[in-house]
């Protein structure tokens, strides 16, 4: 368990979640995290109050506390934290989440600090997510490892990869989960639609996604070989692949991932 103090640069949904994630795992402790965050709202700040993490408003302050310090602003946001990130000190090190920033522009706006470059999605809340981590040459091995434990602690799979990649992970991982939702709303859609009761329409369609993943991960076998085996000759599954081909379904997967992809890099 990391008795360092981790600070969160905004306290939103992916910052929450890798921390709510990590808590949860017993990896972290709530008394150990600083979160800097606007705090519009009541119920942000006491979710995190919840967690037993301390809440300020002042981003000077979590800056100077914390050794790990999760950068998970917006994007647009980098410009706001700029200043008080240039004031980091080499004992410290960034784990940043934010989509299409890149190591050199961490290093030119965090100061001395070392920096970690992580993508994943939201089901590190519940330890299902999928991460990878691009390490800087500098950062030391001990620092490195207790951010991968934490990761792996919230993660189904964690990956060491190039810093070339991220973009693309940031479309499969990042926004992938996205993806799956809205299949899985048009799958529970579709029992609706055949008169199922909406409950029982969602509650099935989310249990053949997790059947599906599983059937991957613990078969290892091609999907599309698993498909096969469903597809019986005249049967109801192949009508059903039909319609998905004459939708362009396959096609739009992909393009879903190539246009979130291309985003990451204009967002860079
Ligand atoms: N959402 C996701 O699933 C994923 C997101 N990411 C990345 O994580 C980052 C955060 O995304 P997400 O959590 O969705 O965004 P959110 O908007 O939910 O979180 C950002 C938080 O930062 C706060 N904030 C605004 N200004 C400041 C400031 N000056 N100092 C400190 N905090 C501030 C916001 O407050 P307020 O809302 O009041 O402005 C908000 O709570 C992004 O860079 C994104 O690319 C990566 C992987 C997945
Ligand atoms: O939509 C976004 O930009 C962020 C990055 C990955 C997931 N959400």
């Amino acid at each position: 368990m990391s008795e360092y103090q981790w600070g969160v640069l905004g306290g939103g949904q992916m910052g929450y979640a890798i921390i709510a994630g990590a808590i949860n795992a017993g990896v972290l402790e709530g008394k150990n995290v600083i979160v800097g965050d606007p705090f519009r709202t009541k119920e942000k700040r006491e979710k995190w109050l919840k967690l037993g993490a301390t809440c300020l408003t002042k981003n000077e302050e979590v800056i100077t506390q914390s050794k790990y310090l999760l950068l998970s602003v917006k994007p647009q946001m980098m410009k706001e934290v700029k200043d008080v990130l240039a004031n980091m000190k080499s004992d410290q090190t960034v784990v940043s989440v934010v989509a299409g920033c890149s190591i050199e522009k961490l290093n030119e706006t965090c100061g001395h600090a070392k920096v970690v470059r992580v993508m994943l999605n939201q089901a590190c809340l519940i330890g299902h997510g999928a991460a990878v981590l691009c390490p800087d040459k500098d950062v030391p091995k001990c620092d490195f490892e207790m951010i991968e434990e934490m990761f792996k602690a919230t993660n189904g799979t964690v990956d060491i990869v190039l810093e070339r990649s991220m973009d693309a992970f940031t479309a499969l991982s990042g926004s992938g989960i996205a993806f799956v939702y809205q299949f899985l709303e048009a799958l529970s859609d579709g029992g609706v639609h055949a008169g199922l009761s909406r409950e029982l329409s969602k509650k099935v369609a989310v249990q053949t996604v997790l059947g599906a993943a599983k059937m991957c991960e613990e078969t290892g076998k091609h999907p599309g070989e698993l498909k096969d085996n469903v597809t019986s000759p005249s049967g109801t599954t192949i009508a059903g692949i039909r319609a998905l081909e004459k939708a362009g379904f396959r096609s739009a997967a992909i393009e879903a991932v190539i246009a979130a992809t291309e985003r990451c890099k204009e967002l860079s």
